[in-house]
């Protein structure tokens, strides 16, 4: 695993479009051979996203044959409502740059067939073999998409149901009104996500300290789900100094040095 500690969220969003935008590049995607990214909703990547535009528009990088899949859909809240995570993704991303519309893929929420809808959502990934890379954020209580806290760090894209913690920190989308966060989603599964050939979770905060040093610093545990990434190959965390409180001096100061070169590189 690789972490990169930088100094401000804003920084966080800076360095994980370039790392975008750079490895989109280096790919250099065909319509034939698109690039395949996975993507996440939540106030974290949003730093990123506007990021992601300003490349965008300044020529660096284009979405023309990037493929993208959502991690999670809420259950229960139409297609077009504001807060639906498919309305953020054309909100604060997919309007304002290239990306083709056959090339969006996001879990349907609104079918009567959950699981009909997973097997589809699995079946397309596989279909374009692998996720080359897959960004994420991370819950408070160490959740990733929704594979809220014991979810099987094998498990496969399906219906979860929202903790009430997970549910209190959403409703500050919904007007701080508890009754209208829904209590179900559908999201990959931790397995879905180790599939991808490489994992970048951004962390922001004090209030993701602990979830930061579950990843980092504690065993692979199904009660922080975040902290399967020790299982991946190519995993990668991208954090802003408040989200470090809980990690040993040591530990920080450890990937500063490892990371020197890399840490500059806004
Ligand atoms: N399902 C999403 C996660 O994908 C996201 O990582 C998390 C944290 O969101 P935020 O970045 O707003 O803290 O919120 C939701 O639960």
């Amino acid at each position: 695993m690789r972490l990169i500690p930088l100094n401000k969220a804003k920084d966080v969003g800076l360095w994980s479009a370039r790392y975008i935008a750079d490895s989109i590049n280096k790919f250099q995607p065909t319509a034939d051979r698109p690039f395949v990214l996975g993507l996440p909703t939540g106030g974290t990547p949003l730093a990123t996203y506007k990021r992601l535009i300003e490349l965008y528009e300044a020529g660096e990088v284009s979405f023309k044959h990037v493929v993208t899949f959502n991690m999670d859909e809420y259950i229960g809240i139409s297609a077009d409502h504001p807060e639906s995570y498919r309305s953020f993704m054309y909100n604060n991303l997919f309007q304002y740059i290239d990306i083709q519309e056959e090339n969006i893929n996001l879990l349907n929420g609104n079918t009567d067939d959950h699981d009909a809808e997973c097997q589809r959502y699995e079946d397309k990934i596989k279909s374009y073999g692998k996720i080359n890379l897959f960004m994420g954020g991370v819950g408070n209580d160490g959740h990733i998409a929704f594979n809220e806290p014991a979810s099987s760090l094998a498990s496969r894209t399906r219906i979860k149901t929202l903790t009430e913690d997970t549910r209190i920190a959403n409703s500050r989308f919904f007007d701080g009104d508890m009754s209208q966060v829904p209590k179900y989603a559908l999201t990959i599964g931790v397995g879905t996500l180790l599939d991808s050939k490489e994992i970048m979770i951004l962390v922001t905060g004090h209030n993701k300290a602990q979830a930061l040093q579950a990843a980092v610093e504690g065993s692979v545990n199904h009660l922080w789900t975040v902290s399967a990434l020790q299982l991946h190959p190519k995993s990668l965390i991208v954090c802003d100094e408040p989200s470090t409180q809980e990690l040993k001096v040591k530990t920080v100061k450890y990937f500063q040095e490892l990371e020197a070169k890399n840490i500059k590189n806004l």
